[in-house]
């Protein structure tokens, strides 16, 4: 039998259970202080067990998850510490930023017990168990920090149960980890809560910034949404390694400054093909696609049927659709799907098919 218990079953400790939740000799336990919370996990079918009591929860346990905020990690580490624990268990956070927790936690660690440091790099702007999915982690990367002098067989133990997640593991130190994505998650979180509230302020005076925000705003903008007290956490936290990215984004900002001061157009030009050409180079990692898929966006207008009528076309001419998705910065405006096809001769028959009644980007 192998007990897991997690402590903050939100979206990532949810989402975590789920994996493991029903698997053969599996017994996941939920914690929260809070009873009504507990009733919930019961309630949503999460956890096998929840439970207010932190002994309870971690009694004969092998593997621990602290999926709180961040700024709450140290102190569950400390608390746990002082409750008897199963020799050999390994207690794992998910927490955002990796070098304080993975730092902090190995001087205080007591013989028997392992402290893995961990991150999986997938989430939303959502919160809260309700936002928790099976499918989350599915080839998304999922960074494990070991401390130095870990023992490699422990790590192997946590990489096989997160096998589980599908998620690709990957080891990094815990301060590269959090230089790294300071820039490519902390960085951005902070210009789309800037930008948003930057337009926020236009739009007291006149709400039409607001009725015309389309989709290149709400595509840059989708994680200004996210949970502020998790983010509040995280941002305080890496505040070192920010201060130095926010110095870096003020020249990007500034180089911008000066080509428009100097109209220089093609410069301008160069920065956005420069962007496009990293952008492009970005591996594409889709929840739950295993296999390479080839795919098509189609312009649709917002009625009801649509996507009936899309399917049955396809369906009369025997391509098989793999997967169909909208586009979701563009929710409610008329909007993009997405189509995706095993071959490439599929996506191009759709296409040409597709293009007599509707307008097809490939
Ligand atoms: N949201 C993401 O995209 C994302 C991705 C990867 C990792 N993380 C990390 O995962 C952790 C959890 O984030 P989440 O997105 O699941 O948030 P969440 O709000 O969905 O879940 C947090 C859970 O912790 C509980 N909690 C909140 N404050 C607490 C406190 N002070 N003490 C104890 N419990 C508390 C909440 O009740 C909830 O069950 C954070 O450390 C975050 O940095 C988040
Ligand atoms: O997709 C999102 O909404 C996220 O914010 C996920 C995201 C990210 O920035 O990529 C956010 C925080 C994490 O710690 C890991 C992943």
């Amino acid at each position: 039998m192998t007990k897991i218990a997690i402590f903050g079953v939100g979206l990532i400790g949810g989402s975590l259970a789920l994996c493991f939740k029903g698997k053969p000799d599996f017994t996941v336990v939920g914690h929260s202080p809070n009873p009504r919370s507990v009733e919930k996990l019961l309630k949503r079918n999460v956890v096998d067990i929840a439970t207010t009591d932190m002994a309870e929860a971690v009694d004969g346990a092998d593997f621990i998850f602290l999926c709180v905020p961040v700024g709450s990690l140290e102190e569950y580490v400390q608390q746990l510490m002082q409750l008897p624990l199963k020799s050999g268990c390994i207690i794992t956070d998910v927490g955002s930023t990796k070098a304080s927790i993975t730092a902090s936690a190995s001087a205080h660690l007591k013989e028997g017990v392992y402290f893995i440091g961990g991150h999986p790099m997938a989430g939303s702007e959502r919160h809260g168990v309700e936002a928790a999915s099976s499918h989350l982690y599915e080839n998304a990367f999922y960074v494990l920090t070991p401390a130095e002098g870990t023992p490699q067989a422990e790590v192997d133990r946590l990489t096989s149960l997160l096998s589980l997640t599908k998620a690709q593991i990957v080891q990094v130190g815990a301060s590269e980890h959090d230089d790294i994505v300071g820039a490519i998650s902390h960085l951005p979180h902070i210009i789309a809560v800037a930008l948003v509230n930057q337009v926020r302020g236009y739009n007291e005076h006149n709400t039409l910034y607001q009725n015309l925000a389309a989709g290149g705003f709400r595509d840059i903008t989708r994680i200004a949404s996210s949970e502020p007290m998790i983010w509040r956490d995280i941002l305080v936290n890496n505040r070192e390694v920010l201060l130095k990215l926010l110095k870096d984004w003020n020249e990007e900002i500034s180089r911008f400054v000066h080509l428009l001061e100097v109209s220089d157009g093609e410069g301008i030009a160069e920065q956005f093909r420069l962007a496009g050409a990293f952008r492009k180079s970005l591996p594409e990692r889709r929840k739950g696609v295993l296999t390479s898929l080839f795919d098509i966006y189609v312009d649709v207008p917002d009625h009801p049927g649509i996507i009936g009528s899309i399917t049955s076309l396809l369906g009369n001419e025997r391509i098989n659709l793999s997967n169909i998705q909208i586009i979701e910065s563009r929710e409610d405006v008329p909007g993009v799907l997405r189509l995706s096809f095993r071959s490439q001769e599929e996506a191009d028959r759709a296409s040409e098919l597709l293009s007599t009644e509707y307008k097809v980007h490939v």
